[in-house]
């Protein structure tokens, strides 16, 4: 079934902490809330769980309407970042918790119960954790097992807040894909909240991207990677970078910027901020180069420059090591050429938050 949000509002005294969302998520998708701290995502988890109710706006699921339901009507698994397991409980009865409250009318009889468990536990791959305490399990396996309790009821949405925010890398990774399998197998409509890009962009059919109680970009993950709408999308996915430039014909011209690389765009023409990631940027040894190289620090991997430019411009680059360009030293001189870079109308200052102008190809343009 298809939820709609429309209009959306939550105020908590004089902050408004959802400012008119409208987003619907089909049957069987798997989306993710990607945002940086305080930007509502919670918030909007909690309502859809019935947890918290909003100003005004409508919920629906399946044409039907959510906000007149409590949350115990709703069939919502909620999974935390904060395994709320019960701690006096074995593996096997946390996964049974929400079959075993059910109201007597609806509530399987034994027998079926003690089977849905033991079908979630061979199929969440952790049969030989079923009679272990939470106290005797990893972090990683708390959230297998919180997953197994939310699964139970098969909810007809899977809500999931950070739910592998206090787990390492590795185990993190590990889970995102085990994640992706379940829900490919289940089926289960899923919303995910994470401030991690990387987790967003690998786990979700599609991603929403959220600023201060408002959606800035709905999207697959490579659309709102390539082509961020807004600058905050931009500096939230990395072009922190920020250079500006005059536009002519379409064409991005700056001291000390090599352009070449980047397509011409539909643009008036006038000052225009671009927008870079480091890793996006090649710089060009050049002893007329406008930017100089100011630090450069290994990581091992990479190398990251520090560059100043015209006008107080600065900037970042990070190049493999191994590419071993020689004469990116400090004190040297170079131009920069970006490989890639989203480009919003507004010189230096506020930048306008219009929306990005189509990126065209060279070709379509000539
Ligand atoms: N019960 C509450 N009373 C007052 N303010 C609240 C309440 N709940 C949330 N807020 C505020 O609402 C804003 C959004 O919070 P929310 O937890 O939804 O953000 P978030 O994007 O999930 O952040 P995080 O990633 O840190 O969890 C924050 O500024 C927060 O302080």
């Amino acid at each position: 079934m298809t939820m709609t949000i429309r209009n959306l509002t939550r105020r908590f005294g004089q902050t408004e902490v959802l400012r008119g969302i409208d987003l619907t998520v089909e049957k069987g998708e798997l989306v993710a809330l990607l945002g940086p701290s305080g930007s509502g995502k919670t918030t909007l988890l909690r309502i859809i769980s019935g947890l918290d109710w909003p100003d005004a706006g409508q919920l629906t699921v399946a044409g039907g309407d959510w906000l007149a339901k409590k949350a115990e009507e709703r069939r919502t698994g909620f999974v935390f970042q904060h395994y709320a397991l019960f701690p006096h409980m074995k593996v096997r009865d946390n996964i049974a918790f929400g079959l075993t409250v059910l109201p007597r009318d609806r509530r399987p009889p034994p027998v079926q119960i003690r089977a849905r468990v033991a079908e979630l536990l061979q199929f969440l791959q952790i049969p030989h954790l079923a009679d272990r305490y939470p106290s005797e399990l990893s972090g990683g396996q708390r959230q297998r097992v919180a997953l197994g309790r939310a699964l139970a009821i098969d909810p007809e949405v899977l809500l999931l807040d950070e739910p592998f925010g206090a787990l390492d890398a590795q185990v993190r990774r590990d889970l995102r894909r085990w994640l992706r399998e379940v829900h490919d197998a289940t089926g289960t409509t899923t919303i995910f909240v994470t401030h991690d890009q990387e987790e967003a962009f690998e786990l979700a059919d599609r991603v929403v991207v959220m600023g201060a109680g408002q959606i800035e970009q709905i999207g697959r993950p490579d659309e709102i990677y390539d082509h961020p709408a807004s600058p905050f999308t931009a500096r939230f996915l990395g072009l922190t970078v920020e250079i500006p430039v005059n536009l002519r014909a379409g064409r991005i011209e700056a001291p000390g910027l090599d352009g070449s690389a980047l397509s011409r765009r539909a643009m008036a023409d006038g000052p225009a901020t671009l927008f870079l990631r480091p890793s996006d940027i090649t710089p060009v040894p050049d002893p007329e180069g406008a930017f100089r190289i100011t630090e450069a620090v290994s990581t091992g991997a990479l190398l990251r420059l520090r560059l100043e430019g015209p006008a107080d411009c600065i900037a970042e680059a990070e190049l493999p090591r191994r590419a071993g360009v020689p004469g990116l030293i400090p004190g040297q001189r170079v131009r920069l050429r970006p490989e890639a870079g989203q480009i919003f109308p507004g010189g230096p200052g506020p930048v306008q938050a219009a929306a990005v102008p189509s990126l065209k190809t060279k070709e379509s343009l000539q």
